[in-house]
This record gives C-alpha cells, structure tokens and sequence, in this order.
C-alpha cells in the first residue's frame, strides 16, 4: 500500500507501527526510524541524537535475541509482498509452509502480506511455529494474521541480523527489491565466511533463471565471485525438493 487511503474495514486508513505504539490518521509520520537515522538530522547537531538511538538499536537486538533464542531449527521463506492469494506462488509458499511445519521447522518470514502471509498461514494451519519479523514502515498492516510469534522491528538491519542467526537454511520465492536484499544478505554473509554456509533455495526457476545465467556468466566470467556451487543453491519448480534442501542441514530431520 502507498498511500493512506481508508481500506475495508480501516475508517481511518492505513495503520503504522513504531515499535509498541501505533498510528493512524494524521498521527502517521513521514519518515521511519531507519530514514531518520540514515537521513541524518538537519535540526540538531547529529551527536545529540544518535548515541541515544544506539541504546534502542541495541535493545531491537537484545529482544530480538530474547524472543528467538528457543525456537530451534528455523528455514526462512522471503518473497513478494505483493503476491496475491489467488496466484501460484502464494499457494507454493503456503504448502512450503505447511511441509516445514510437518516436519517441526519454525517458518521465518517478514511478517507482511503476499508470500510472507502464505507460509505464515502455512505453518500456523499445520500447527508449526509461524514467525513473522516485521519492520516499521510508512502506511503498513502490521503483523499478517498467521503469525504465532511475532515480532516488530524499527530497524531493518537489526532484523536482517535476525533472519540469517535464526535460519538453517532459506528459501526464495519470486519477489522484487526486498527479497533481492535479503538473498544477497545470506550469499553475501557465506562468501565472505561471516556466516556458515546455509543452503539457498530459488523457487521458480523461470523468474529466478535469468539473475542466475547473469551471476553464473558475465558476473563469474570476469572474475567478481567464484563458481556457484550448486550444493549451496539450488533452482526449482519442485516444492517438495526445496522444503527437503532448505532443511538439509537441521540435522533433527
Ligand atoms: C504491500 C506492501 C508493499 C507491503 C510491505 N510490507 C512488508 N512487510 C514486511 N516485510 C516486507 C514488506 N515489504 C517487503 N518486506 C520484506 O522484503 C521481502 C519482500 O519484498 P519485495 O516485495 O520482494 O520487494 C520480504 O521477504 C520481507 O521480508
């Protein structure tokens, strides 16, 4: 949703989350947190502000860890927070949601609508765990409704941080900018060691093909990452194999 426009059941529009308070109306700021902080403040001299932002951007991170330091083993499913419940991806990410969820693997997501809301829905159906990680943003719904545990973030690099420490393996279904930042975290993370490798899943091939041959051809040919190793990632259009790969290392399964 971009605009504030009063929605089905929403007389005063959209509502937005700040950490525990929610807005609606003309109570809604322009800016989040996470602009505020990287926009800088023309207002005050930047030093009056920022180490006090610290003390929050760390308690994101000891809550966080709080909150999900006893879920066990967890496979992160991200994708499009515009997939409509009637399309094929939404109805993929629900099943995903329902196998890791038979196979006792807490769902990761962010929490949103489209394929986040669908292995949400997935999992709580199947009586798993159905995390949600949400972030504050201008104009959102809060927590979709199939999240059992979840969790609001201001930040999203704390969440981030959260995603890639809580999950054993992820996996990636068609999705646009968001879901690009949060696959190339995790590849990004196991090429430079600073997380063990994890397997990566792409479901659809179709849509995932094209970045694929890029990365596999001009990307490796001149030299910028080595080969893709193909235990590490893995394309498909078979749901069944992704929930298997993605939780390949969970060795309860
Ligand atoms: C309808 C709409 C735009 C809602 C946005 N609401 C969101 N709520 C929670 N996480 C999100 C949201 N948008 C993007 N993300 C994050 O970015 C990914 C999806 O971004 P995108 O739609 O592919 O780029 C998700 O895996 C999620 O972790």
């Amino acid at each position: 949703m971009t605009e504030n426009t009063p929605q089905n059941n929403e007389p005063l529009g959209a509502t937005y989350q700040r950490g525990p308070a929610i807005m609606r109306g003309s109570m809604i700021p322009s800016a989040s947190s996470t602009a505020n902080l990287l926009g800088g403040d023309d207002h005050q001299d930047w030093r009056d502000i920022d180490p006090w932002r610290v003390l929050r951007i760390q308690s994101e991170f000891v809550e966080g860890f709080d909150e999900l330091a006893d879920l066990g083993p967890a496979v992160g499913v991200f994708g499009s927070a515009r997939a409509s419940s009637d399309s094929d991806d939404y109805h993929a990410a629900e099943r995903m949601g329902q196998l890791l969820a038979q196979r006792h693997v807490a769902v990761i997501t962010g929490g949103g609508p489209g394929i986040m809301e669908a292995a949400n829905k997935g999992a709580a159906l199947a009586g798993g765990k159905s995390v949600g990680l949400g972030i504050e943003l201008p104009f959102e719904q809060g927590l979709n409704a199939y999240v059992t545990l979840g969790l609001s973030f201001r930040y999203f690099f704390v969440r981030k941080t959260m995603f890639t420490k809580y999950s054993s393996g992820i996996i990636v279904c068609p999705g646009g900018f968001g879901t690009f930042d949060e696959l190339f975290e995790v590849l990004t993370l196991v090429q430079t060691h600073k997380m063990t490798s994890m397997p990566v899943v792409l479901y659809g091939k179709n849509y995932w093909r094209g970045l694929f041959d890029w990365l596999d051809g001009p990307v490796r040919k001149r030299g910028m990452i080595s080969r893709i190793d193909p235990h590490l990632v893995l394309l498909t259009d078979d749901i069944e194999e992704a929930v298997h790969v993605a939780t390949s290392t969970i060795p309860s399964v």
